[in-house]
């Protein structure tokens, strides 16, 4: 079964756009990352796959169950990281899980103590007296305290330390192992690679690409570092001689040279390399961020 599906989802403000004809799949059990830059509609797709705003178009069912037909019985199927979470001021922690727990029908005592251990947050403070970290490490337990099946986070580890980001996504890992399925809304390309398995990348209100994180990472484009005088000009000189197509992009002036994606046969880039007077050359695999960000910026095709 499909933890998440949609069907050309979409969701207008008025006439801007929010999300549009979104096909997601995430199957139960998925450790799944949700990628795209500022204002791409990661907010949007989870408010609305909550049912806290309305579709405009588009169909969605959670866990097998209709986003707006089966409202109710989802958020008890379901944990909820919002990126910005509020709480009554004057409560402690301790009440104020009680009261979440308590809206899902469910005793979670034991488990949010626990959670409150791991995380270092003490259940007597008082909520408006927890620095901005310590009221994240509340809402992860409020969206974690109650088992839930399916776990939504949205932007989860803004406002954690790197010590309590470790300790986060281990719980998450455990919690997977034992079945919860994990969607995490981010734009930390690092927490993606590391955690998720698969992951779709949204870029302007739509899927621009989805599959495992391996697949999405692969790419035959090479970082290319030149030590000396190489003109790069020479190297699309060179593509146009042999009727062949090469990519160059993000270009960095060295101190001492430049460095540069290359994407295109590698015969092409050492004759023309052979050409000009350099004093080292180095030729590597691009890192997983510098393939992500040509996701984000390009016309969106794999380099
Ligand atoms: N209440 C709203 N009214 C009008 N437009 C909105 C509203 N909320 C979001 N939008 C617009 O919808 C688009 C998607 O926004 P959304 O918050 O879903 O993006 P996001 O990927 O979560 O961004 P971020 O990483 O900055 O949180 C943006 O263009 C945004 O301006």
């Amino acid at each position: 079964m499909y933890a998440i599906q949609t069907e050309k989802l979409t969701k207008y403000y008025g006439k801007a756009r929010g999300i549009i004809g979104l096909d997601l799949e995430v199957k139960e059990g998925d450790f799944y990352g949700f990628i795209g830059p500022n204002g791409a509609g990661k907010s949007t797709t989870v408010r609305t796959l909550l049912g806290l705003i309305h579709k405009t178009e588009g169909r969605a069912s959670i866990l097998g169950m209709d986003i707006e037909k089966d409202r109710n019985r989802i958020l008890s199927e379901t944990g909820y990281l919002p990126s910005e979470a509020a709480f009554y001021p004057g409560m402690r922690v301790r009440d104020m899980l009680r009261l979440s727990a308590g809206l899902r029908g469910k005793d979670c005592r034991k488990n949010a103590s626990e959670l409150c251990e791991r995380l270092l947050l003490n259940p007597d403070s008082r909520m408006d007296t927890l620095s901005y970290g310590n009221r994240r490490k509340a809402a992860v337990v409020c969206a974690l305290q109650h088992k839930p099946r399916l776990c939504i986070l949205d932007e989860p580890t803004g406002g954690l330390d790197p010590l309590m980001q470790r300790e986060f996504f281990s719980i998450l890992r455990e919690y997977n192992e034992k079945g919860m399925t994990v969607f995490l809304s981010s734009h930390v390309l690092s927490e993606i690679q590391r955690y998720c398995t698969r992951a779709a990348i949204i870029r302007e209100g739509r899927i621009i690409a989805s599959g495992s994180v391996e697949e999405l990472s692969r790419t035959n484009a090479r970082r290319v570092s030149v030590r000396g005088r190489f003109d790069l000009s020479s190297l699309a000189g060179a593509s146009a001689g042999h009727g062949r197509t090469v990519q160059i992009r993000d270009v960095q002036e060295l101190e001492d040279g430049v460095s540069f994606l290359f994407d295109g046969e590698i015969n092409l880039l050492l004759s023309a390399l052979a050409a000009h007077p350099v004093q080292d050359v180095t030729i590597s695999e691009p890192d997983l961020e510098e393939i992500f960000l040509h996701y984000y910026t390009d016309g969106g095709e794999k380099p």
